[in-house]
């Protein structure tokens, strides 16, 4: 894998993320209530790798949403570097949602942009301080994909479109990855990849990486292991 400048910079701290007293429910037609997240208290250290394990249905999603402020908490709090993302609105919510990294299952990349034009789509619109271009090919060749930036995702396989939703997820650098069964569509050398990069950048840039999924070989690789039951969660160390 191509090494760059880029991987030798010092790394900027990653987010510390405090949960309390988190819940969420989700009503079903007029009379029953599915409790998504039922009392979640949790403390993510910063620049560490988590998994989150726990059956289908069990409240995984519901938890990176809540987290990336895509979905909207019915009490507890959220706090992200200090501040309860819980209580954000307007330009300051699109604000904190667009510094976090976002990395899905089914890579949602734009299927008629580049490789390279998919990594930039996040800066559309946005005042950056620095040469984006160069960003994107950077990032692109710290994933592994130097010479693919014309490809369009149709011509790349699943391991390199998750690659390009990687390097996507990190051009706004953020403090925090949240990353929904990243691996769910790949063989397991794929999947092992990407677990790799995913430490390789955690390593570079000390950023808070959490990650849903149902492969217990994935989880076992994370730092510490968050398993939810019924939208309530256990904690326990990684090998
Ligand atoms: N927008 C929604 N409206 C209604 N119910 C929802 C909604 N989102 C999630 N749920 C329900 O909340 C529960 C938790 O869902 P969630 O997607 O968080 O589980 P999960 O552990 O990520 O599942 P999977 O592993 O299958 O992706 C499920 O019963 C689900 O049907």
């Amino acid at each position: 894998m191509t090494t760059t400048h880029s991987m030798r910079k010092p790394a900027p701290a990653g987010s510390r993320l405090v949960i309390a007293d988190l819940c969420k429910s989700y009503r079903m037609g007029d009379q029953s209530v599915l409790t998504a997240a039922d009392d979640v208290n949790l403390e993510i250290a910063p620049g560490t790798i988590t998994a989150i394990t726990g059956p289908s249905g069990s409240g995984k999603s519901t938890l990176l949403h809540l987290i990336g402020a895509i979905d909207r908490a019915d009490s507890g709090r959220i706090l992200v570097d200090d501040t309860d993302i819980t209580g954000l609105r307007g330009n300051a919510l699109a604000d904190y949602r667009a510094s976090v990294g976002f990395i899905f299952q089914q890579f949602h990349l734009v299927p008629s942009l580049t490789a390279f034009d998919n990594v930039l789509a996040p800066l559309v619109s946005r005042k950056t301080s620095f040469d984006r271009r160069s960003r994107a090919q950077e990032l692109l060749a710290e994933v592994g994909l130097d010479g693919r930036e014309r490809a369009l995702p149709s011509h790349l396989s699943g391991g390199q479109q998750q690659r390009v939703a990687i390097a996507r997820a990190l051009v706004n650098s953020p403090g925090l990855i949240l990353a929904d069964e990243p691996t769910g569509n790949l063989d397991a050398a794929n999947a092992a990849g990407i677990l790799k990069l995913l430490r390789r950048l955690q390593e570079a840039y000390g950023t808070t990486i959490l990650i849903a999924t149902h492969d217990a070989a994935i989880a076992s690789r994370a730092d510490s292991i968050v398993t939810v039951r019924d939208g309530r969660t256990t904690v326990q160390a990684g090998d």
